[in-house]
């Protein structure tokens, strides 16, 4: 015998004896049985209804932060009517934007897995950069996995009634008071800065304030109840602000598309440094979109004594490069591998599409 005659015998007795015993039993008490067996399927019905409330096990579908239909919830900086906000909803088109009163929290808010994403103000085409979150980049452990570019246009904005010539003093976020620098000379106000445009909107309205007014959106203005007393008030037509998108986890580059890669380093101190350095670029035709230095918090100063006057102090900096090639690209990793063997740090902050869509 084979073993499968084996089991095929063996399964036909085992058929056979419930067979015989369930015949048995209907014999004695059909009545009995039937009530058994609804009893049985109404207990089935409970246990099933009961284990419908237990917690499921997550699912490789529940990995995807939209995952059940769940919107993705993106961190900004400001109350609800700032530039961030309608950043984030570019970035991430129906999501969920969350505001934090300061950049730190947005940061941590995606560490903590409060938020998804977080999308943050980097550089602005006039005002330059947001150094406070080239800062944040390195001190938290986030991943640029994109970018979105924004049109900024500025309304000043009062209370109904109020009109220009009655305002001594404009609230607005530092870069907004910096973005209308002409417009607001001419105005002779006085400028007073404020965490962000809609929270400056928020206070005036607020305080119902007759002599005060904001720089701010005009989404703001919708949303706080206040009047456009003049629309398009930055210095340029072409006021344009980059954000970043940071997640917990770096996305995988392509080469599909355009992609941009964003790196931060530190040299030693010596004649020609950052030239050596931003040379590993050059020599391969890898173009640098953006560079910015910025001091090192933790060692502001270094002394060096291979100088013939003696020991001599230096300020420390960190180098903050973008450049526009993909970390999936060959000529980037070597561009990378040459830098390494110099720099004294050397951190990739992402590399992720770039964004080349309308404003
Ligand atoms: O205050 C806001 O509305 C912001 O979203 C901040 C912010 C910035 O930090 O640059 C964003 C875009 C504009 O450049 C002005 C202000």
């Amino acid at each position: 015998m084979n073993p499968s005659s084996l089991k095929k015998s063996n399964l036909g007795s085992v058929k056979a004896s419930i067979q015989d015993d369930s015949d048995k039993k209907s014999s004695s008490n059909n009545l009995g049985g039937e009530a058994k067996k609804k009893a049985q399927a109404l207990e089935l019905q409970r246990i099933f209804e009961d284990s419908q409330s237990l917690p499921k096990p997550l699912s490789i579908n529940d990995l995807s932060p939209s995952a059940n239909g769940a919107r993705l919830r993106v961190a900004y900086q400001g109350v609800p009517g700032a530039y961030s906000e309608l950043a984030a909803g570019k970035a991430y088109p129906n999501c969920e934007a969350v505001p934090c009163e300061q950049f730190d929290v947005a940061f941590n808010a995606v560490e903590r897995w409060i938020v998804d994403r977080a999308v943050l103000p980097i550089e602005n085409s006039l005002g330059g950069s947001i150094h406070r979150n080239y800062d944040l980049l390195l001190r938290h452990n986030l991943h640029i996995v994109g970018e979105v570019r924004l049109s900024i246009r500025h309304c000043l904005l009062a209370n109904y009634g109020v009109e220009i010539g009655n305002l001594s003093r404009v609230l607005s976020h530092p870069q907004a008071l910096a973005q209308c620098e002409n417009t607001l000379t001419k105005l002779g106000v006085a400028r007073e800065a404020v965490d962000d445009t809609a929270g400056a909107a928020q206070l005036v309205a607020a305080n119902k304030f007759r002599d005060v007014g904001a720089v701010a959106s005009e989404g703001a203005a919708k949303i706080y109840g206040l009047n456009i007393l003049r629309e398009n008030i930055q210095d340029d037509t072409d006021n344009i602000t980059r954000f970043l998108m940071l997640a917990r986890e770096p996305i995988i580059p392509g080469t599909d598309r355009p992609f941009k890669t964003s790196i931060v380093f530190s040299l030693e101190e010596g004649p020609g440094m950052l030239f050596k350095a931003l040379a590993v670029f050059a020599m391969r035709q890898i173009n640098l979109t953006k560079i910015e230095s910025r001091p090192q918090r933790k060692r502001p100063m270094r002394t060096s004594d291979d100088n013939s006057n003696g020991s001599q102090k230096y300020f420390d900096y960190l180098f903050y490069v973008d450049f526009e090639a993909s970390m999936a690209d060959p000529n980037s990793q070597n561009a990378l591998g040459h830098l390494k063997e110099f720099a004294t740090f050397l951190r990739v902050l992402g590399s992720y599409p770039t964004d080349n869509g309308t404003l």
